[in-house]
């Protein structure tokens, strides 16, 4: 890493900041917005409007919050406006610095913070913000140095100095408090210098100071940088509410108000709802906004008078000039049409080879601290080495051994697959999540990213999963021979590497976590079940016999079982049941119709197209299948 740091450093040496904007200027602007969805009602198709004629705009510099009840449409606004609307029907305009927004730069142009905070727990803040600033800063624009700088910055203007070396954390893992944790959310979006920053609901689950905190930060930020900031916020305390320069006050999908907050309290005493002068107005005008459903007469009274505000909010709106034309000199908006101009220009990625390394340190580091994973992993291998061990503790070559060496073998594989996939495919669900997460903002391909999953988890697996064949092989006494045990060896590494490709297709095809665990046990049963040693290949039902073709666990077994019986001979007793030598075992069960390369060959081809598939469907199920305007 610090080599691609270095030549970071001597090539690409440009200290501009990314795109300038002009104070005061639009950078969003939406009109009309109108949201719909399909729902059923009494098993009726019916349509649900959501949004209804939203219009509006953000300035740079400005902050504006995005109020109203629960369920008032916020989070479908500030999704609608960042781009993250899924499904539905949405309609109206949206306009990026007065253009239509491209995608690709408008993701990577701004930011957004969503309500939980999805990090690695157990990188400091520093490192957390680092490897942002290495993921999401292009090499073209920013040296080393730089990114190293802007992550001080951050970590300066959220006053995170205190916590810098202190782990984010988890319910497992004590890291930082609630608030410095949604600062560190929130640094890692401000890295990139955004244009326009949306928040959903950035004090949520904070006490009253860490709230007024993290909003008068944003605040000074949004200033000091110039930012256009959208954030919907939960019934803000007087103090927070008055930070605000704009609101937006939501009730039903419509609109109650949107303008200055400082005016807000007058515009609602000129319609006749005076606020109490010792009540908080976000309380205020949140009550008048809600419906109350304690009884029908409340209940057609407080839709009554919501109908009343949305109406009066239309006419006062129609009354006033068109904002956007205000104060915007013909100069500005000559500057403004460049900023256009280059907030169109793709932004530069960073090469594939820098996005895996950094992924792949990032990877290493996770897996290293994660100590209960870790520690886990080798006990399980001791342990189960040990009891297996014993188990078939020194076989010897009569009768009784060749099914107890038929079932270590078995053991062995069998290792390779659940104690592999299962813990991987938890950790694998973390790192997906907070993969899309990331991507959301157009942060690496998705490629690096599998990639270093997979060359990260498959010598983790190795690891354990060596110290448990040596145990095993050694206790139980297998073929004492350095090339049957390296051979041995190297089959077992086969199946391994299979299981992780495995790990990650699941985990890749199936997004719910749940369903992922229902699957991955589900497909490694029928692994075992046409592994071998149940069912002689040749009395499987014909329409079942296919699956032995498509079963990595099938060609490893095959080829282990012959790498250990081959030249094998039997002492056997007189009237015993017995096989005389190794080459009668192979035949009766029927594993040796490949050689030990070939189902190796086999082995790896499968783990191969487990590989490309799960690549495949990880692209085609993290693609954000979003609505644009
Ligand atoms: N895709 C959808 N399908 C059906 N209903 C939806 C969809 N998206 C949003 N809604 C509904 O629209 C309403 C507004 O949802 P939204 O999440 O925007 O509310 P909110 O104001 O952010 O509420 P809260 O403060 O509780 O988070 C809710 O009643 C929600 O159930």
């Amino acid at each position: 890493m610090s080599a691609n740091f270095d030549e970071e450093a001597m090539t690409e040496g440009n200290n501009s900041p990314p795109t300038p904007s002009i104070n005061g200027d639009v950078v969003l602007k939406w009109d009309n917005l109108n949201y719909q969805v399909k729902t059923k009602a009494d098993k009726q198709p019916s349509v649900r409007h959501i949004l209804q004629n939203i219009s509006g705009e953000v300035r740079a510099g400005e902050v504006i919050a995005l109020i109203g009840s629960s369920g008032a449409g916020k989070t479908t606004l500030l999704n609608a406006l960042s781009g993250r609307i899924v499904g539905g029907e949405l309609s109206g305009s949206i306009l990026f610095h007065g253009a239509k927004r491209n995608p690709g730069s408008f993701k990577r142009q701004t930011a957004y913070v969503q309500q939980d905070d999805l990090m690695h727990p157990l990188l400091t803040v520093q490192e957390t913000l680092t490897y942002a600033s290495k993921l999401r800063l292009p090499n073209k624009q920013y040296n080393a140095r730089q990114k190293a700088d802007r992550v001080d910055t951050v970590i300066r203007q959220l006053r995170l100095e205190a916590a810098r070396n202190t782990p984010i954390g988890d319910a497992a893992t004590r890291g930082v408090s609630g608030g410095e944790r949604k600062r560190v959310s929130i640094g890692t979006e401000l890295l990139t210098d955004p244009r326009l920053l949306f928040l959903d609901e950035p004090t949520s689950g904070l006490d009253s100071n860490s709230s007024e905190m993290v909003v008068e930060l944003v605040k000074k930020i949004s200033v000091e940088q110039n930012t256009a900031t959208i954030m919907t916020i939960h019934q803000p305390n007087a103090r927070i509410f008055n930070i605000f320069d704009k609101v937006i006050l939501l009730s039903q999908g419509q609109l109650v108000y949107f303008g200055p907050t400082s005016a807000s309290i007058g515009y609602f005493a000129s319609i006749g709802f005076e606020c109490p002068v010792h009540e908080n107005p976000a309380d205020y005008f949140v009550d008048l906004m809600t419906l109350d459903y304690r009884s029908d007469e409340a209940l057609a009274q407080s839709k009554q008078q919501v109908s009343a505000l949305i109406e009066s909010f239309a006419r006062h709106a129609s009354q006033q000039p068109p904002p956007s034309s205000e104060k915007q000199s013909p100069a500005s908006s000559q500057a403004g049409s460049n900023v256009a101009l280059r907030l169109d220009a793709p932004v530069p990625r960073n090469n594939w080879l820098y996005e895996y390394s950094t992924l792949a340190r990032r990877d290493w580091i996770n897996a290293l601290r994660n100590i209960p994973f870790m520690v886990g992993q080798i006990a399980q291998a001791v342990v189960m080495a040990l009891l297996i061990g014993f188990m078939f503790f020194h076989l010897r070559h009569d009768a009784l051994s060749i099914n107890n060496r038929l079932g270590v073998i078995f053991i062995i594989c069998v290792n390779a697959t659940f104690p592999i996939v299962m813990p991987m495919l938890t950790l694998y669900y973390l790192e997906r999540n907070i993969m899309v997460r990331e991507r959301s903002s157009a942060t690496f391909r998705v490629s690096s990213f599998f990639l270093s999953k997979l060359t990260s988890y498959i010598p983790i697996a190795l690891i354990a999963n060596t110290v448990f064949f040596i145990g095993v092989y050694f206790i139980s006494h297998l073929v004492f021979d350095a090339g049957k045990f390296f051979i041995g060896l190297a089959l077992f590494y086969c199946i391994t590497a299979a299981s992780v490709a495995f790990l990650l297709l699941v985990g890749s095809a199936v997004k719910s976590v749940e369903f992922g665990f229902v699957i991955a046990p589900f497909v490694l049963t029928i692994w075992l079940l046409f592994g071998g040693l149940f069912a002689n290949p040749h009395t499987i039902t014909p329409v079942l016999r296919w699956i032995r073709w498509v079963n990595p666990f099938q060609y490893a077994f095959s080829a282990l079982v012959q790498n250990e019986f081959k030249s094998l001979e039997f002492v056997c007793k007189a009237g015993e049941l017995c096989y005389n030598n190794g080459a009668e075992v192979i035949a009766a069960y029927s594993v040796g119709r490949f050689t030990i390369w070939q189902d190796a060959l086999l082995t790896l081809m499968i783990t191969f197209v487990y590989i490309v598939l799960g690549y495949a469907l990880l692209r085609w199920t993290a693609k954000p299948k979003t609505i644009w305007l």
